[in-house]
Parts: structure tokens; sequence; C-alpha cells
């Protein structure tokens, strides 16, 4: 069997001890595989960074256990350093290289880089090469180090929220090199809180709130848990609904989410577009706004919640 890519299991780690202590992760379980994007999906202070951490061997668990290519990320610490790629925040960098230069000087630290400037290319840092790294913006550092942490082709690369504070076009950028690491048979861990940034690009998710795994599966299996789509229309308020729940498959319901907004939820196919419009036709109703939407993986961690995904 080949091993996974990042296994923990039972993962416990506090700040703090005593009343004002902090349990960020408590028992946190998951598996990566080889090749494969997974994003840790979660609200903010649900612990992904500290798993990441934990995983990246910056921080010593409590209790449970983590594995990274089959080593342990403190013990083994020199033996993975070429084999992963982390994002390290401005801690990990000289503020008055130039942004270019520092990119180099990684490159050179590894037996077979990619082109720097094929990276500064994608990212969209060429215009910013010879900038102190202090001066660049916040979404350009996040940028920069994303590209350092890939330059050295890892065959595993840790990303804490690659995308925050970036704008559309970057963040587009950002997505497209991750589908290439993938492409190329990188194995990508993304911390994200960005919903449809997981299931655009992972493989396999594993939502986490307050500390512990609470859904796993690809996006397509999360989002087709329960009422796999959904149709909304508006019309006048108040309408019967009663009768167009019996013309309805069984499976499917239908409500008014607000006056005047209608949702039905079910399987939405062909038949069912049909029969809502001809009940409405049937019943001199102008189906405005009609929309077919799937159900999202905000929409599971709502229902799993009761909270959104973003605060
Ligand atoms: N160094 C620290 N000392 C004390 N508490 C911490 C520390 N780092 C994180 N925490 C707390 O641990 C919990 C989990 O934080 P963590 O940063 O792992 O979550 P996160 O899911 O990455 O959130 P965010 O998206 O906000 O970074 C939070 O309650 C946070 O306040």
């Amino acid at each position: 069997m080949i091993e996974a890519a990042v296994e923990v299991v039972d993962l416990v780690k506090r700040y703090g001890s005593g009343p004002g202590g902090v349990t960020a992760v408590d028992g946190l379980s998951l598996t990566v595989k080889r090749g494969t994007v997974t994003a840790v999906l979660g609200p903010n202070g649900a612990g992904k960074t500290t798993t990441i951490e934990t995983c990246e061997g910056y921080r010593r668990p409590d209790s449970g256990t983590v594995r990274v290519l089959g080593l342990d990320p403190i013990r083994d610490r020199a033996a993975l350093k070429p084999r992963v790629g982390v994002m390290l925040q401005s801690g990990g960098v000289y503020p008055t290289a130039q942004a270019a230069e520092m990119l180099r000087h990684v490159a050179r630290l590894h037996a077979h880089p990619l082109d720097p400037e094929m990276l500064l290319e994608r990212l969209g840092l060429q215009s910013v090469r010879r900038t102190p790294f202090r001066r660049l913006s916040g979404g350009q550092q996040q940028r920069l180090a994303l590209a350092m942490a890939i330059v050295g082709r890892p065959e595993l690369v840790f990303l804490d929220e690659p995308t925050a504070g970036l704008d559309p076009q970057a963040r587009r950028a950002t997505w497209e090199l991750i589908e290439q690491l993938r492409a190329d048979g990188v194995t990508v861990v993304l911390a994200t809180h960005y919903m449809d940034e997981a299931e655009r690009l992972a493989d396999e998710v594993f939502i986490v709130d307050h500390g512990k795994v609470i859904a796993a599966g690809s996006p397509a299996e999360l989002t087709a848990r329960g009422a796999e789509n959904t149709l909304t229309f508006s019309g006048p308020p108040g309408l019967y609904l009663d009768s167009l729940a019996k013309a309805l498959p069984e499976d499917a319901k239908v409500r008014e989410t607000s006056p005047g907004c209608y949702r039905v939820e079910g399987t939405v196919n062909p038949q069912l577009l049909a029969t809502v419009t001809s009940w409405c036709a049937a019943h001199g109703v102008m189906p405005e706004g009609l929309a077919v939407a799937r159900r999202t993986l905000e929409d599971v961690f709502l229902e799993l919640t009761g909270r959104r995904l973003r605060s």
C-alpha cells in the first residue's frame, strides 16, 4: 500500500494551561493521499494553522501523532526540509532583500529548482522584482512566499491561507499554480476558510471546527449528502404551496423562505423544473429569477454547526 503523504492521528494541541488555556486542536485526525490537493477548511480559530504548523515541525503535539512522508516532522526535520515546501511569513526572510534575489537564493539551495523567472511571471511579480521584501504589499509578500515554498520542487507543500487578502486576479493566478502543482504530482495541503477555494481546488476536504474534523470527503460527496440541489424563484407572496408539493416528486420539498421567495429542495432535474414551471403556468404565476443552485460547502458547514463559515 502506498503510504499517505500526511497522517495526523488524534492530534491535541493546547496553548497555555489552566482555565486561561486554549485547546486549539482537540483530537483531530486526517489523512492526505499522495498527489492530491487536500483542503483543511474551517472558520477563523478552528485550529487549521496549529495543525499545519505541527505538520511542518514548528509545534510539538501535546498528544497524538503526526507523520509526514512517513517521517516525524520534528525528529526528521533535516530529512524533510528539501522535500517539503512551507510558506514562511515575513519572519523567515531578509526584509531588505529584493524579491527576485530572494527567490533566486532559495532556488540555488535546491538541486532541481523551478525557474524563478517563470514563477515571478506566473504570480504577477515581475514588476516588483527589484523591490525589497518589506516594501511589497501584503498580497505581493504572500505570493512571493508561495513562490519560495514551491521553487525547490517539493514533493509536498503546505499552504496556509494562500489567497487571503489577494485581489481576484492574483487569487486566480494562485489557484492556477496550485492546479499546476497537482498536475506535476505534488501533494498540496491547503488551509483555507474560503469554501469556493476548497470546492474548486480540493480532491479531499476536511471540515474543521473547534479543533476537530466534523466532516470529510470530496467536495462532490460532501455537497451531495442531503438536498442535492435547490431551485429558487420569486413570485407573489403566500402562494398555496400544498398543491405544488403534491405535484413534486416525493423527495422534493418546497417552502416560502421569505415573503415571495420560494425554494424547492431535492434532486433538481429537467422534469422537476418542468413540473414547477407548469404548476406556475397553471396558477398564473410568473416565476421570476428562477435559478438552480447546487448545495455548497458553506451550506454543509451551516447545517453541521448552525453557523456560517465566514464570521
Ligand atoms: N500562539 C498561540 N498562543 C495562544 N493561543 C493561540 C496561539 N495560536 C493560536 N491560538 C488559539 O488557538 C485557536 C486555534 O487557532 P489557529 O490559528 O490554529 O486556528 P485557524 O483555524 O488557523 O484560525 P485562523 O484562520 O484565524 O488563523 C484559536 O482560539 C487561537 O486564538
